[in-house]
């Protein structure tokens, strides 16, 4: 049998271009077991991905702001702290540099997100003045969240509503918002982009990077299943 999935979706699903790799498409719609996205995107994205891929909807978005498996929504955080901590870097000038429309931020419920080119030492600087609230940068979005929150504890929680293990999974990541995955995960891997904190709490580093590394993983996976 094949293990349930913690899955990562930037850097680790995608191309160096951020697009999805079509081999998600092959691989994924067929893995006899959970698959969980795992993302700090926000909620309607790794829905979707699920949904196209025709897979159960379990998801963990917003680095586990939102949680949702078994028809049930888990939202955790205070998104005003983190709202209040944006507003005052904007007064300071910093722009969250998404431009018009904001998608991003739209259907976001527990944190904001700034594009990687705001000015994050000026928003570190704001946000180390408000309590309970951090700021963690993936390498595509600064996240300012609640410092409670994570990924990791996200996946106790769609784990326990599936009736798994959580040490069951199999947490594959590339950035510092996948630490919390790998240690909730029994088995976890860092793609070759990963950035030094996700490849330090990894169990293992792959030498492929992006969808080239998660395939890998997936393969040996299914090797030792059979
Ligand atoms: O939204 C981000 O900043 C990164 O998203 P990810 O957690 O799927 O890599
Ligand atoms: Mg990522």
């Amino acid at each position: 049998m094949v293990p349930p999935l913690a899955l990562d979706i930037d850097g680790t699903l995608t191309t160096p271009t951020g697009r999805i790799d079509p081999r998600v498409f092959e691989l994924l719609p067929a893995w006899d077991a959970p698959v969980v996205f795992a993302t700090g995107k926000a909620f309607p994205y790794p829905v979707a991905l699920a949904h196209f891929l025709g897979r159960e909807e379990t998801v963990i978005a917003e680095n586990g702001g939102v949680a949702y498996a078994d028809g049930e929504t888990t939202v955790v955080g205070d998104p005003d702290a983190a709202r209040a901590v944006v507003e005052a870097f904007r007064e300071r000038g910093g722009e969250v540099g998404w431009g018009d429309g904001d998608t991003v931020n739209r259907w976001r419920e527990t944190e904001v997100a700034l594009s990687p080119d705001a000015d994050g030492a000026l928003l570190r600087e704001v946000a180390a003045t408000v309590d309970d609230v951090e700021v963690v940068d993936t390498g595509y979005a600064y996240h300012v969240k609640s410092t409670g929150v994570s990924k990791g504890r996200a996946l106790g929680v769609v784990a326990d509503a599936l009736g798994v293990d959580p040490a069951a999974f199999v947490a594959v990541g590339d950035s510092e918002n996948d630490v919390s995955t790998f240690g909730v995960a029994g088995e976890s891997y860092a793609v070759a982009n990963a950035d030094d904190a996700a490849s330090e709490a990894a169990d293992e580093v792959v030498e492929e990077g992006f969808m080239d590394g998660t395939v890998s993983v997936l393969s040996e996976l299914r090797e030792r299943a059979e």
